[in-house]
């Protein structure tokens, strides 16, 4: 497991998503650490980030998605060209499809853990899997489609 999150080696018009930028002070500071097969980044929902009493809501775990599978396209995307992460050119994504399956309601007050792997790399277009977890049990699953934007 990397020391150091994807998202940490964005810079200026690159950290300030509402997802994972690092100068976005209301964002949610989305992490992904890659460790070439899996990203992974756990998140504690705030008493704030409720749909109903005891389950998270469903918008935020959409954004959580978008956001760690944007990383962990980044990420293999480096990997792939054997460049350490953050080395110029910049790699750099967006999201053309967010597709989101709410397995079970997620509950508050667990850390929830994002798991990612990539499913497909092919010219500009990355399509990324990832399931959600709390207390080891999935709660949510998502696949993203994201297009190399530099
Ligand atoms: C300064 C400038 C750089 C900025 C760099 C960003 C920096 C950011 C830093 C932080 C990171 C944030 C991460 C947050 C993630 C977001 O929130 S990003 C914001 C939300 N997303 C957007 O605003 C994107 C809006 N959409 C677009 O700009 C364009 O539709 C896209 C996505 C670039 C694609 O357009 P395109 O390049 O013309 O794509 P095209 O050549 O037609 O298709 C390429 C491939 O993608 C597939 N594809 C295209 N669209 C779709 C779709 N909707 N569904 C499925 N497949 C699709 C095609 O089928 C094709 O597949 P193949 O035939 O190659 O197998």
């Amino acid at each position: 497991m990397p020391l150091t999150a994807i998202q940490d080696y964005f810079t200026g018009d690159h950290a300030i998503c509402y997802g994972c930028g690092s100068d976005n002070a209301h964002g949610l500071q989305v992490r992904t650490y890659w460790d070439g097969q899996y990203g992974t980044f756990h998140f504690s929902p705030q008493d704030y980030h409720t749909a109903f009493p005891g389950v998270v809501y469903g918008g935020l775990i959409a954004s959580l998605f978008d956001c760690h599978c944007i990383g962990t396209a980044v990420a293999a995307a480096y990997e792939k060209e054997g460049r350490p992460p953050g080395s110029d050119p910049l790699i750099m994504y967006v999201t053309a499809n967010l597709n989101v399956n709410y397995l079970r309601p997620t509950p508050m007050g667990s850390e929830l853990m994002l798991k990612s792997h990539i499913i497909e790399q092919k010219g500009k277009k990355t399509v990324v899997a990832c399931t959600l977890s709390a207390d080891d049990t999935p709660c949510a699953n998502a696949t993203v489609v994201g297009i190399r934007a530099t």
